[in-house]
């Protein structure tokens, strides 16, 4: 039985989920990075908020992990290359906290335009300060959303119902989708000089760190207020709190920070500043769904092989995950064979599929062909990490697809481009489950590939077979199943045989040595 760790506080829901799909769970949390190595190595799964850091060195300790889910949105608390080195599935929920953190944007804003947090404390202070806070009305107002993808959205929807006017700066919008949402594209600069408003809606990335920089800050409209719900690092903080002293900037209400927890910031205290502590998520609703949804998957991927909201690997729904399960075995198995047989470096890695299998998700197909082709150098490697690492060394990967069905109704052909050429390796799966190869380096030869196999290449002629029979017959070898195959009559032949151990190198020297033998090699599937 699957076993996940839930690290950081979570909905007791993640739990109950777990327990009823057949993952066993245990709810650890608080612990120090030092805790965590640990016991981490026990778990199939870690599931996280944002308190735990799934650093490369927890990752080391986490020799049974295949997957962290993450019950919110951002991940910059993962490791996602040193997780993808390691095979790690790493998933996040998009969606589930989105309308909560659009709406916390909202609150604040609306908290900065009548200065509600003062005004709270001045009147529970016994002051009657009716004179001292003046607000302004959001209607009519300019709002600025830098980043306009879920949350944003979200964010310039509620602002549009408030009768503000919008105006959006994002990279990735599309001129349509700007249309759709109400919005006006524009560009950073004009956004800076016409916004009243200013909300922050993208990752943390390095285009985006200080995207708010002082230059930026000077460029804005005198009074601008600012709002960030996404994360720290998008505003200078120094350039703004000297923004807010001067009064250039009319308010800011943080509710993330450069360093988190922010126990003391030199905004602390400052005139129209109001912060919350990276509450954007924190409803109820929010985190029940972003429980529920982390769990799900979770269990998904570890109970059947389903991927959902994977940020390094492709989706494979877990309704298509039983349909691909037999192409994946044979395309492990393709590439596996070739990985063994292939010398020489490898330039270029093909997969072509043909008739039922074209029809299928390509891209978890093509790992496990990678996976079983790098996996003959490796044993860490798996359909996670497979494709960085062929890109890493430098393997193109091409993925091709005819719909049309030719001698076979499905068929998965593995070609492998080195320093000597360009050969392939076919297989067919049998009753649309067993994976059988039925070409190898054009010719044509039927095999299951499993167990310890030997792969002769020999000169066709009369009495080879029967003095390999014999010569691993007396070397108390017993061959499980023979598989011939010939280009031509009296040409190159082919000879898989399934063994029921592995050939020794001494056994293997004898075989080469037979006469007729051009290569002889010992498989392992
Ligand atoms: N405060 C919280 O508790 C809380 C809760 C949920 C999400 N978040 C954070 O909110 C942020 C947004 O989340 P989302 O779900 O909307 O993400 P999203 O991926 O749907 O949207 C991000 C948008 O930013 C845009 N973008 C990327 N680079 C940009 C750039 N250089 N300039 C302008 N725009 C750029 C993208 O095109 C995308 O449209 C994330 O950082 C997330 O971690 C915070
Ligand atoms: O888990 C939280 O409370 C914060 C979540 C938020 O930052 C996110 O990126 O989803």
């Amino acid at each position: 039985m699957p076993k996940v760790l839930i690290s950081d506080k979570m909905d007791p829901k993640a739990a109950q989920i777990f327990r009823e799909r057949g993952v066993e769970v245990d709810e650890i949390t608080g612990k120090t990075p030092d805790e965590l190595k640990a016991i981490i190595g026990q778990y199939d799964g870690l599931a996280i908020r944002s308190s735990t850091k799934v650093t490369k060195d927890i990752l080391a300790h986490a020799t049974n992990l295949k997957v962290v889910g993450r019950a919110g949105i951002g991940v910059d608390n993962v490791d996602i290359p040193a997780a993808s080195a390691q095979g790690v599935v790493v998933m996040n929920t998009p969606f589930g906290n989105s309308i909560t953190t659009a709406e916390h944007a909202i609150a604040l804003m609306f908290a900065l335009a009548r200065q509600l947090p003062e005004a709270d404390a001045s009147t529970q202070g016994g002051k009657w300060e009716k004179n001292r806070f003046m607000g302004v009305e959001l209607t009519s107002k300019t709002l600025g959303l830098i980043g306009a993808g879920n949350i944003g959205s979200i964010v310039a929807d509620r602002a549009l119902g408030l009768k503000m006017k919008v105006v959006a700066y994002d990279p990735f919008l599309t001129p349509e989708r700007a249309l759709e949402m109400g919005v006006e594209k524009v560009t950073l600069d004009d956004l800076l000089a016409r916004a009243d408003f200013i909300t922050l809606h993208t990752p943390l990335t390095e285009q985006t760190r200080n995207i708010l920089s002082a230059e930026n800050l000077a460029k804005t409209k005198k009074g601008v207020r600012i709002i960030n719900c996404a994360r720290g690092g998008l505003i200078d903080e120094a350039a703004l709190k000297q923004g807010l002293d001067s009064g250039h900037i009319g308010g800011a209400a943080l509710d993330v920070f450069v360093t988190e927890p922010a126990k003391e910031s030199p905004l602390f205290g400052t005139p129209n500043f109001i912060s919350t502590p990276h509450l954007g998520a924190s409803t109820n609703e929010a985190q029940v769904n972003v429980a529920i949804q982390v769990a799900e998957q979770m269990a998904d991927y570890l109970v059947t092989g389903g991927i959902t909201n994977a940020l390094n690997v492709p989706s494979l729904s877990a309704e298509e995950a039983p349909k691909l399960k037999p192409y994946m075995a044979l395309a492990e198995k393709l590439g596996s064979l070739v990985g063994q047989l292939a010398h020489g470096g490898i330039a270029r890695i093909s997969v072509h599929s043909e008739g039922a299998a074209a029809e299928l998700n390509q891209k978890p197909i093509v790992s496990a062909v990678l996976a079983g082709f790098l996996r003959v150098h490796s044993d860490t490697v798996n359909m996670v990490n497979a494709p960085f690492l062929a890109k890493d060394k430098g393997i193109e990967v091409r993925e091709v697809r005819t719909e049309r069905e030719g001698d076979y109704h499905t068929l998965v052909r593995v070609s492998v481009k080195t320093s000597d050429g360009e050969r392939s390796v076919v297989g067919t799966l049998f009753g649309n489950e067993a994976p059988r190869l039925v070409e190898l380096f054009g010719i044509k030869v039927e095999a299951d590939l499993d167990g310890p196999m030997l792969y002769v290449v020999n000169e066709d002629a009369p009495g080879f077979i029967g003095r390999l029979g014999t010569t691993l017959g007396e070397a108390g070898v017993n061959i499980a199943t023979f598989h011939l195959g010939r280009r031509s009559a009296g040409g190159e032949a082919v000879v898989l045989l399934s063994l029921d151990e592995v050939v020794s190198a001494e056994l293997l020297a004898t075989v080469k040595a037979l006469p007729g033998v051009k290569t002889a090699m010992g498989l392992k599937f």
